[in-house]
């Protein structure tokens, strides 16, 4: 049995539980970083990425995240989630976590668009998966070893490195639980290869 965390500083938190549960593994939310040891994979949620890279300093979370990623656990950022995983950010000299190899641009689909639904196609997920876009970033550049995913307007929403999965939308704010689910897989895959024959 797996158990998966929500990194709980700020944000659509209790709907990615939710959507976890709704898969049918163990949910927690992380308030502190000694938790990170209880669980095998990570979703860093939608919110705000300025406001949670505070957080994650005042509460002296950084390390502890970035332990947690060394020792190969996946980790699933959503949209500010995202742009925490990355290792470039437009406009920014510095990341926050730098460990998924893309480049991210944020609040990228305009301000007169502040949020969206667009049905997306996603590889190996689904042909039709209804994604919410809330002042969304987008992937404007992948490295070599990042599979892309799904696109929106030839832009770059959701990609996979290794261990790493990161999106622009928010896949907590529908019924569709089938993205949350190809995470837990990934998961669970994970601590497998772990596990001693
Ligand atoms: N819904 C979201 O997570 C928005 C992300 C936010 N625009 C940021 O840059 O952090």
């Amino acid at each position: 049995m797996i158990k998966v965390g929500v990194l709980a500083l700020q944000g659509a938190v209790r709907e990615h539980i939710q959507s976890l549960e709704a898969c049918g593994v163990e949910a927690v939310a992380i308030k502190h970083k000694e938790e990170l040891k209880d669980v095998d994979g990570l979703i860093l949620p939608g919110g705000e990425s300025t406001t949670m890279r505070r957080l994650i300093d005042k509460y002296d979370f950084m390390d502890s995240l970035k332990e947690f990623a060394l020792e190969g656990k996946p980790m699933f950022g959503t949209c500010a989630g995202l742009i925490l995983l990355a290792k470039n950010i437009v406009g920014y000299s510095e990341p926050h976590l730098g460990v998924m190899d893309v480049t991210v641009e944020r609040n990228s689909f305009g301000r007169q668009v502040d949020s969206f639904e667009a049905d997306l196609s996603v590889k190996d997920v689904a042909g039709d998966f209804p994604a919410v876009f809330i002042r969304a970033p987008h992937i404007v550049e992948a490295g070599e070893n990042v599979e892309i995913l799904s696109k929106h307007d030839g832009r770059i929403v959701l990609a996979r490195e290794g261990q790493f999965l990161g999106c622009s939308f928010h896949p907590e704010l529908t019924d569709d639980h089938r993205l949350t689910a190809y995470f837990v897989e990934m998961v669970k895959e994970a601590k497998n290869q772990k596990q001693p024959v």
